[in-house]
């Protein structure tokens, strides 16, 4: 083996020894040819020869790199369309049809969908609002709308956004189908324009504020509900509930109000249309309140049951509001013996009233700036079927307006995410599902309007009632232009002549049909707003 390499290396040598003494002759050769056919020195015809050589080097090189940048040209739309061809590869690799490949990337990669899984591009229908994109799409057969429901926040990141830009909602025909609106800006950005009256009357429910892309939004009826709303110091609880009653004045045209002001002037622009209006934040107010309110569903309770018995439709009643702002005051007692038992009575009337007005039609709505575990007790937060909250700093205060399972539930939105700047901002959660709204911020001569011509509304109908003594008391109050008189005035106006003040109390009363109550400095006497409700309230 290695004598038979030592040859070689020899013959290689050899070879080459030859070549170079050919190639010597050929350049010795041509260099004279040139010099006999250009009559030149050898000098001059080595440096001419030399000079050519590069030249003619140089212009190769010139002739490569052009040649290399031409054909690098026709390289790069190459590479694209290599891209391209892959694209057109992941869309061609369904049988059932071409991806969207957006859509099947973003979902993937928020861990919707697996890898592998697609979303078919026919099966996606993107429309362009103003404020942003809806993506209505089918999800692959093995997922459902609750796995976006619960990746919102990754999809939001994928999407280049957050998650309150993402709005999601399902659909009652599938379990694939999923509407997502992705919004341009954060939400509520930019102001929408509260409602017209005719744009609250023709809302079928009632109304309680815009959803992100500016829609009415509200809950279908209060008849059978209650609404908690909670969210820290001014954030717009008052001004939103402010548009509720609004809403609720034009929407429902006839329902008797009662008032419980825990703000002392949150609610006063109603206090003219309210059954009765007190601005207290004591928690024997309240608890006179529930009594007469009590008093009322167990009318009813025995009216049903009076129908249910003679076999006879069941009676429909005029719906009732019971609306306290600042609730949290009246379940704290003041440290006395007789402070905490009214406390307690207040905790189990105000469960009674807000878990019967189910049947009985009597609607209770309560905010609270203190959304704190012992502001509002639990065994009465739990009742209510509708809940609002706005900005809370902590998941902890958001669960006791919203609800201690809130965030387990299909799509929950973080109130902590609101932004508190934006005031009026609130989680809606009703009927299982979470809807970002902003209340409405209706103009104060709007809302004046509205109580007048409330006002004059119940104006025709006294009008219609016979007479009556309390119709005559109406009336001398009317003339007087007070909202009270005291048992003392009026009992003569009426014709009792008894001088005994407890006496005459109790014959007034049962004259008039309606429990007196106390005026400034706590005189004893009758309201406007109570002797009025009595005439133009049923039940
Ligand atoms: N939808 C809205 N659009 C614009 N401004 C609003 C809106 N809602 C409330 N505001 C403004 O925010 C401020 C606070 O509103 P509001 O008094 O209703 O808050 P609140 O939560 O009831 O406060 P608090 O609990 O301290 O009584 C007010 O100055 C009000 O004008």
């Amino acid at each position: 083996m290695g004598k038979s390499k030592k040859n070689q290396q020899d013959e290689d040598a050899y070879g080459q020894m030859t070549g170079a003494i050919g190639a010597l002759v050929i350049v010795t050769g041509g260099l004279a040819a040139i010099k006999d056919g250009l009559g030149l020195s050898w000098p001059a015809t080595v440096l001419l020869t030399a000079g050519a050589l590069v030249v003619l080097g140089y212009l190769a090189w010139r002739i490569r790199t052009g040649l290399v940048r031409i054909w690098a040209r026709e390289r790069e739309p190459a590479v694209d369309t290599a891209q391209e061809t892959s694209g057109t590869a992941l869309e061609a690799a369904t049988e059932d049809g071409p991806v969207h490949t957006e859509l099947t990337t973003v979902l993937v990669r928020a861990g919707v969908i697996r890898d592998g899984e697609v979303v078919l591009a026919d099966e996606v229908t993107v429309e362009q609002l103003d404020v942003g994109t809806i993506y209505q799409f089918l999800l692959p057969a093995s997922r459902t709308a609750e796995d976006v429901a619960a990746k919102l926040g990754p999809i939001a990141s994928m999407l280049g956004v957050t998650r309150l830009h993402l709005k999601m909602e399902t659909s009652r025909q599938s379990e694939r189908e999923v509407h997502l609106l992705v919004l341009k800006e954060p939400p509520f950005s930019r102001p929408f324009t509260a409602p017209t009256r005719q744009e609250i009357l023709d809302f079928s429910g009632v109304p309680l504020g815009h959803d992100v892309t500016g829609k009415m939004v509200g809950v279908p009826t209060f008849d059978k509900a209650s609404l908690l709303v909670g969210g820290m110091t001014q954030m717009g609880k008052t001004t939103l509930v402010n548009g509720v009653i609004t809403c609720l004045l034009i929407a429902y045209g006839d329902f008797d109000l009662y008032l419980l002001d825990g703000k002392l002037c949150g609610l006063t622009e109603f206090q003219k249309v309210a059954v009765r209006y007190e601005a207290s934040d004591d928690p024997a107010v309240l608890e006179s309140m529930l009594d007469e309110l009590i008093a009322r569903v167990d009318a009813r309770y025995t009216d049903m049951q009076e129908a249910k018995r003679n076999r006879k439709p069941a009676p429909v009643f005029k719906p009732v509001f019971f609306i306290i702002d600042e609730a949290a005051d009246f379940y704290v007692d003041n440290g006395r013996k007789e402070s905490q038992e009214t406390v307690r009575r207040n905790e189990d009337k105000s469960r009674k009233l807000v878990s019967k007005s189910l049947e009985s039609g009597i609607s209770t709505i309560m905010m609270t700036q203190r959304p704190s575990n012992d502001a509002i007790p639990v065994k009465v937060r739990d009742q209510f079927l509708y809940r609002m909250c706005l900005y809370v700093a902590a998941k902890g205060t958001a669960k006791v307006a919203l609800g201690d399972s809130y965030f387990e539930t299909v799509a929950p939105i973080h109130p902590a995410l609101l932004d508190a700047n934006i005031k009026g901002q609130a989680v809606l959660f009703a009927g299982g599902s979470s809807t970002l709204i902003r209340g409405f911020w209706f103009r104060d001569e709007f809302i004046w309007e509205t109580v007048d011509s409330v006002l004059a509304k119940q104006q025709l109908v006294l009008n219609e009632v016979p007479e009556s003594p309390i119709k005559k008391a109406i009336d001398l109050m009317q003339g007087r232009e007070v909202d009270f008189l005291s048992t003392a005035e009026l009992a003569p106006v009426l014709g009792i002549t008894e001088e005994n003040p407890v006496e005459r109390g109790k014959q007034l009363t049962r004259l008039l049909g309606v429990s007196p109550n106390k005026g400034a400095k706590g005189v004893r006497g009758y309201r406007l707003a109570d002797l009025t409700a009595a005439v133009v309230a049923s039940p």
